[in-house]
């Protein structure tokens, strides 16, 4: 799924503007990190993707189409297709690693079956095939509570493939795990974008796994788009001008 963002604003009501004049084209199965200092918009761009926020300004277009002008049914499958990963997982605590996964498929259940948690052997299979996938098969009937922080991130990422996304959103997802486990996530992710094509766009503060895993790098800097490149064009000169405001610049 080609993601176009034309024009892209976000002013809030408080007056603050989050993005302005955002424009790019994501095609199908490019990773790509989203980078820039706080407050530069980017956690306000993957809830604009994910459709939590609307943009004030511009269009989103999906393979072409504009998300605002998109039939109930229409804008439902695109929002299907996109998932997210959260910095703090976002998981039940207190159900198990299996029960999270299955949640995923609550949206296409009927209210009964979902009040009641009757998911059905197949999705039960599914389910385990995508906890197996990302390393938890013997995790699958602990309760959440009692993993690491690689662990919950990976349940949570075995609950996005539930939903067979085209595109994952990864907001900050190795921001509260240690170097080691958050290159693993990371790799983990990679591997998802080699094997099965799916585009990833991440939001991280850590330059150097962006500048490793991604084909593709955006620099936003209050709201605006400054870089846009691979890794390879990335330079110091790019790196300060991201994210040194004027003001520090006088300070040094
Ligand atoms: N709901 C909101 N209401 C008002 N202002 C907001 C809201 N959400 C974000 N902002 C403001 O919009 C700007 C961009 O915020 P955003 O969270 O997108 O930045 P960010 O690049 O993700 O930062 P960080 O790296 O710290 O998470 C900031 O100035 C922020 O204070």
């Amino acid at each position: 799924m080609e993601i176009v963002l034309q024009n892209i604003g976000k002013q809030f009501k408080n007056g603050t503007r989050a993005l302005d004049h955002v424009t790019f084209t994501i095609p199908q199965g490019e990773f790509v990190s989203v980078i820039g200092p706080s407050g530069a918009g980017k956690t306000t761009l993957f809830r604009i993707l994910n459709g939590m926020e609307t943009p004030g300004d511009g269009a989103v277009l999906f393979d072409g189409s504009d998300i605002s002008s998109m039939s109930g049914t229409a804008r439902k499958n695109v929002k299907r297709s996109i998932g997210t990963i959260y910095q703090d997982f976002c998981l039940v605590e207190n159900s198990t690693c299996l029960a999270n996964v299955l949640t995923a498929c609550l949206p296409d259940m009927g209210f009964f079956p979902a009040v009641f948690g009757v998911y059905g052997k197949e999705r039960r299979a599914e389910a385990l095939k995508f906890l197996d996938r990302v390393g938890l098969s013997e995790k699958s009937e602990e309760p959440v509570k009692n993993l690491s922080g690689g662990q919950k991130q990976r349940a949570a990422i075995a609950r996005a493939l539930m939903r067979h996304p085209k595109v994952l959103l990864a907001d900050e997802p190795a921001a509260s795990l240690d170097p080691v486990t958050g290159r693993q996530i990371l790799t983990l992710l990679k591997e998802i974008q080699k094997k099965d094509g799916v585009t990833i766009l991440m939001n991280s503060h850590n330059l150097e796994f962006s500048q490793e895993l991604s084909d593709r790098i955006i620099g936003l800097k209050d709201g605006n788009v400054v870089f846009d490149g691979t890794p390879s064009e990335m330079n110091e000169e790019i790196l300060r001008n991201i994210y040194i405001s004027l003001e520090d610049s006088h300070l040094s």
